[in-house]
């Protein structure tokens, strides 16, 4: 049965070393392999103790009111933004979760970061609970943001390395990059809410036992997302073979998946595992980083050996077609139109 590795990752941090190859080498294996590995070890690990993560988690008992003024579009129409903001609970689907996407505005400042649209809803500022409703989470957030972009900076180079490629070739791309930091709550599924829950989209068989699915099987859109599991287990991944397997939350740990682009662009060698959550029998919480690059790069094929060639594509028009396919972007579709023309 496959198993998760989980790699120390501080020898990415330093300079060339045999420990660093050694590590190239094992993310290069988990990536090419079952597509999830676990990380410990790197700069600003300590953000993921149970106590730093409940200062991410305090937004979620904000009264009903103040969560709802963060709400997106399709689910509040007076309200501007689309992409960034709130996503409540949506009790039919089969993903039972409510939570907040932000981007790098609450990390960055400027105004106008490189490769900034004011016009593209992929760049729209995240609307924030107010300082004084939940006074120092701005700045926990802001810091979260900030350290998990340092990893996955570091991830790239070293995906750059494994791949037998320069390390700095994707740099340019994930410079003013539009990452999300998403915080996600999974309650317990309230068996009134009128959806049958015995069918196959709905619950499996995990050791023996019938377990509801609370979050639906999909692979991430980006490049690679760093998932804080907050210590209740839930999440399971697909092997090659097909088999579910536990990925076991950690402390100061994160899980690591591989996104649909990054399979893209390098030619399928590295994977886009498909994951899902099943529900625990306590209310769950997570915090993924999907680390993006910038909203006008140019995906275009790398020198890979024997990779098929592929028509160029800028990552927000990719990304807007991926990512509106998800139920919490349902319905905001038509309100981005690709920023270049595919040809025909
Ligand atoms: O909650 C989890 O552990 C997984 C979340 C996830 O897969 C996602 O948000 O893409
Ligand atoms: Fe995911």
């Amino acid at each position: 049965m496959a198993d998760i590795d989980t790699i120390a990752i501080a020898p990415l941090f330093g300079p060339p070393s045999p420990a660093r190859d050694q590590t190239d080498l094992r993310i290069m294996a988990a990536a090419s392999g079952v597509g999830f590995m676990a990380i410990r070890d790197f700069p600003g690990d300590d953000r993921l103790t149970p106590q730093n993560r409940a200062r991410l988690l305090a937004i979620f008992a904000l009264p009903e009111t103040e969560k709802e003024k963060l709400l997106r579009w399709n689910f509040d129409r007076t309200k501007q933004n689309v992409y960034r903001g709130w996503f409540p609970l949506q009790p039919t689907a089969v993903s039972y979760k409510e939570g907040i996407d932000m981007g790098p505005d609450i990390a960055d400042a400027r105004t106008a970061p490189i490769g900034f649209d004011a016009s593209d809803p992929l760049c729209e500022p995240t609307p924030l609970p107010l300082e004084s409703a939940l006074p120092g989470w701005r700045q926990a957030a802001a810091g979260y943001y900030k350290a998990m972009e340092t990893v996955g900076n570091a991830l790239l180079r070293s995906v750059a390395r494994g791949l037998g490629l320069a390390e700095t070739i994707f740099d340019a791309d994930f410079e003013g990059g539009i990452s999300t930091l998403r915080l996600i709550r999974y309650p317990l599924r309230d068996a009134s809410s009128g959806v049958d829950l015995s069918g196959p989209d709905f619950s499996v068989l995990h050791k023996g036992e019938t377990r509801t699915i609370i979050g639906r099987e999909h692979a991430d859109s980006g490049f690679v997302t760093l998932l804080a599991q907050d210590g209740v287990e839930g999440l399971q991944a697909r092997t090659l073979a097909g088999e579910w397997i536990d990925v076991p939350p950690a402390d100061n740990t994160l899980a690591v998946n591989f996104g649909q682009l990054l399979e893209r662009w390098t030619a399928g060698r590295m994977r886009a595992t498909r994951h899902r959550v099943i529900a625990p029998k306590q209310t769950r919480f997570s915090i993924p980083f999907f680390y993006e690059p910038r909203v006008d790069a140019e995906i275009a094929p790398l020198p890979l050996e024997g990779a098929d060639p592929f028509e160029p594509f800028l990552y927000g028009d990719y990304l807007w077609d991926t990512a509106t396919k998800f139920v919490e972007m349902s319905g905001v579709r038509h309100l981005r139109e690709p920023r270049r023309a595919k040809a025909s």
